[in-house]
């Protein structure tokens, strides 16, 4: 398919070229604004069920480091709060930025954090395939989690410890057994909003879960995200894995609602 990336000559704001619903009526991400959230009180709590989560590998597609999950069942789902049904996990990953800098792509009254994590979703009741559910506009549920830098975080090491593995682009590797459940905060409360994927195809299908609190990452841990590489193995010109967010876009009239 067409090239994107996160540089000057290929970088979001040129995206709309090969992809024009970037300049839609539902893209992601965006600035919160929490006096403006709408507390939603019909909004109930929502519920990881990640307990039989099996995550397959992990890899770098050039983009992002990537932690794939068995998805022919719904062993792994999150569901209630702004979701109909439940939805099945299939993949997370990060974005993030440079050293000392903010990567996050939600902005909380323009704040940015230093990385955010995605949790990707798909609405396994009404579509048939993950790719059927990317294209519909309640097929896929992302949950977001800040990453702030403070304290070295217990469970991300896991993680951490295996991006040596996957440095260049194209390069996967078994990455069995984890539970994303480590890399939760301890309150669930969140924003959530009608969006889409951040990256191309941008398909407006995503229904966002922010949640408010961040969690502490070291600025050792967020480190070892940026040895990470754009390039493949092959390519002579080595680009650092950083600064792979898209900044917020246009709210076009969208409210966002708030849990307690
Ligand atoms: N950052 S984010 O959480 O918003 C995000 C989540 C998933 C994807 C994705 O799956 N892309 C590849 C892809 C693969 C198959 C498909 F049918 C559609 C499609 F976009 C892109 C962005």
């Amino acid at each position: 398919g067409h090239d994107w990336g996160y540089g000057v000559e290929d970088g979001p704001s040129l995206w709309h070229q090969n992809y024009p619903i970037a300049e839609g009526s539902r893209q992601s991400p965006i600035d919160i604004l929490p006096q403006t959230a709408s507390h939603d009180p019909s909004l109930g709590p929502i519920a990881l069920k990640y307990d039989q989560c099996t995550s397959i590998n992990i890899a770098n597609n050039g983009h992002s480091v990537v932690v794939e999950f068995e998805d022919s069942d719904d062993r792994s789902v999150i569901q209630g709060g702004p979701l109909d049904n439940p939805y099945r996990l299939k993949q997370f990953h990060f974005h993030w930025g440079g050293k000392g800098c903010r990567g996050s792509e939600h902005t909380v009254e323009g704040h940015s954090y230093a990385s955010e994590l995605h949790l990707v979703h798909w609405n396994a009741v009404k579509y048939e395939t993950f790719g059927e559910a990317a294209t519909a506009p309640d097929g896929l549920a992302v949950l977001g989690i800040f990453l702030e830098t403070g304290d070295d975080h217990r469970w991300l090491h896991t993680i951490t410890d295996a991006l040596y593995m996957v440095k260049f682009k194209g390069s996967v590797t078994n990455f069995k057994s984890f539970n994303p459940k480590c890399l939760l905060p301890s309150s669930l409360h969140y924003w959530t909003y009608l969006g889409s994927l951040t990256t191309p195809p941008l398909h407006e299908s995503v229904t966002w879960i922010v949640l408010k609190e961040p969690i502490a990452v070291s600025e050792k841990q967020m480190s070892k995200f940026r040895m990470l590489l754009f390039t493949g193995e092959e390519e002579d010109q080595r680009m650092r894995m950083e600064n792979n967010f898209r900044p917020p876009q246009p709210l076009k009239g969208r409210k966002v609602r708030s849990s307690n």
